[in-house]
Formats: structure tokens, sequence, C-alpha cells
């Protein structure tokens, strides 16, 4: 958390950027080695998909390369989804920590608070799903479950239960950017949870609704991930300077609002 912080302070930059690596073996590591330095300056963190790592032969040693590059004060998060009981989610997390030394991981919070508490270790942070960006027509999520609530509010419900066991403030939560309102609605539930936030960019999520949703009332808070907008972008750079900016400017409107 603190070196997120720092990094934010840093850079005033609320970007995360995505390595979702496409193409052949060697073009990836091309293109990986391109994007994270192009970049760095204006990312607030890095967001490697492991899924697009594991499909490759050499998948964990790419990975590993990828993490290596990145400057040492930028926050790491390895986009796992992982979710198991507590036994083998601590495999998970020494993976995820040790073998990949990556900063945080984004978590599936499906089977309760004890398949996430592994991950929880001092200095890390861990995203737990609350409400994902894609729009299924048959989905867990929205499914009405006992007394009014859904499957949002218990992963927010959860996040801050353990925050609150774990005296610090470890637990942030993925939000997708493709539904603002109930964006807000999570927000409203945990007014202080750090938000990961995909889906701008190549899903179409509106930069402005989200911010205005999403934001904390102290103009933070969020994470806004993009990953293929920047990764095919012809000057990945430029593609990042530019989000991050966008981003700036709809925090200064909702700070003057
Ligand atoms: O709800 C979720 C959770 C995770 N993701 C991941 O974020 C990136 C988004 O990529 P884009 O190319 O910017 O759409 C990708 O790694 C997803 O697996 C998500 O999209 N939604």
């Amino acid at each position: 958390m603190q070196k997120l912080l720092t990094r934010i302070q840093t850079t005033n930059s609320l970007l995360c950027v995505g390595l979702d690596p496409t193409g052949d073996d060697a073009r990836a590591a091309r293109r990986l080695r391109e994007v994270v330095a192009e970049t760095a300056a204006y990312a607030a963190a890095f967001k490697p998909n492991l899924a697009f790592f594991l499909s490759r032969e050499n998948g964990v040693a790419l990975l590993k390369e990828t993490v290596a590059s990145i400057p040492a004060d930028i926050p790491v998060i390895l986009d796992g989804k992982f979710g198991d009981i507590a036994n083998t989610a601590e495999r998970y997390a020494d993976f995820a920590y040790d073998i990949i030394g990556a900063d945080a991981v984004t978590v599936n919070p499906y089977m309760g608070d004890d398949a996430i508490r592994p991950f929880a270790r001092p200095g890390k942070l861990v995203f737990s799903l609350a409400k994902t960006s894609n729009k299924p027509q048959y989905g867990l999520q929205d499914a009405a479950l006992t007394r009014g609530g859904n499957l949002s509010d218990c992963a927010a419900r959860i996040a801050r239960r353990l925050d609150e066991e774990l005296a610090e403030s470890t637990i942030g939560l993925v939000v997708g950017a493709t539904e603002p309102a109930a964006m807000a609605r999570v927000r409203a539930a945990c007014p202080e949870q750090w938000f990961l936030v995909p889906g701008i960019g190549a899903q179409g999520g509106d930069l402005a609704a989200t911010l205005q949703a999403g934001l904390r009332a102290d103009g933070s808070g969020v994470l806004i991930n993009a990953s293929r907008s920047i990764w095919q972008a012809a000057d990945a750079g430029a593609a990042a300077k530019e989000l991050m900016e966008q981003i700036n400017t709809h925090r200064l409107v909702e700070a003057i609002k």
C-alpha cells in the first residue's frame, strides 16, 4: 500500500498499465519490454494478467523477466483471480509473491474470507473481485441473494471485515468500468477501499462516469486499468500519457463540483 501511495504521489497518476501479451513468444517478449519502457513514466502500477503468460510454454519465465524489468518503485498487480481453500491459496500466494515478485494480486472471493486471507501478507495488497466488467447473460454476481443483497455487496462486506480484522488497508476491490451505477453502489458501501478498475478502452467503459462513481471523497482511491488499448497502440507511451491526463482532467472536474 505504501509503495502504491508513494508512486501515485510521485507521478500524479491513477493509471494501471495492463500487460496482456499477444503474438508469438519472441514478439510478446519484445513488445513487453517496449510497453514497460515507454509507459513506466505514466504508470501508477502494472497489471500482468497470468493467463496471457501461462498460455505460453515458457510463460512463468517470461512473467518473471517482465516483473524484474519493471522499475522497483512501481507496484505490480498479478491478475490471477486466485480462489481456493486456504491451504491451496497459500501456495498461490507463494507463487505470486515469492516466485514472481508481485506486490499485489487479484482474488476471487466466491469461497469466502479464508480463501483471501492467505494473500494478505505484510506489505501486500489484495484486490478482491466485487463487480466485474463483463456482462454475462447468466451470472452469479447479480443474482439476488437472501435479504436482498447481491454478490458485489458481499464482496464489499468481506473486504471491509478483513481490513478491520487485519487493522490495515490491505483489501481493495475489482470494480469494472462498464456499469457506473454498480460502481457507485460499491463505493457507497466501501468509502475507503481502493478499486482496481478494468473496462476502460477495449471494453468501452465511460471514463468520466466511472470516475464520478468511483473516486473517493479525497479524489483518489481508483486505479484505472487499460490493457489492449495501450498494448495495441502504435505509440504505447503516448496512449498511456493521454489516458493518464484524461483521468487527471476528470479528477479535477470532480474536485470542483
Ligand atoms: O472484471 C474484470 C476483471 C479483470 N479484467 C482484466 O483486466 C484486463 C482488461 O483488459 P482490456 O484489454 O483493457 O479490456 C484483462 O486482463 C482482464 O482479464 C477485466 O477485464 N474485468
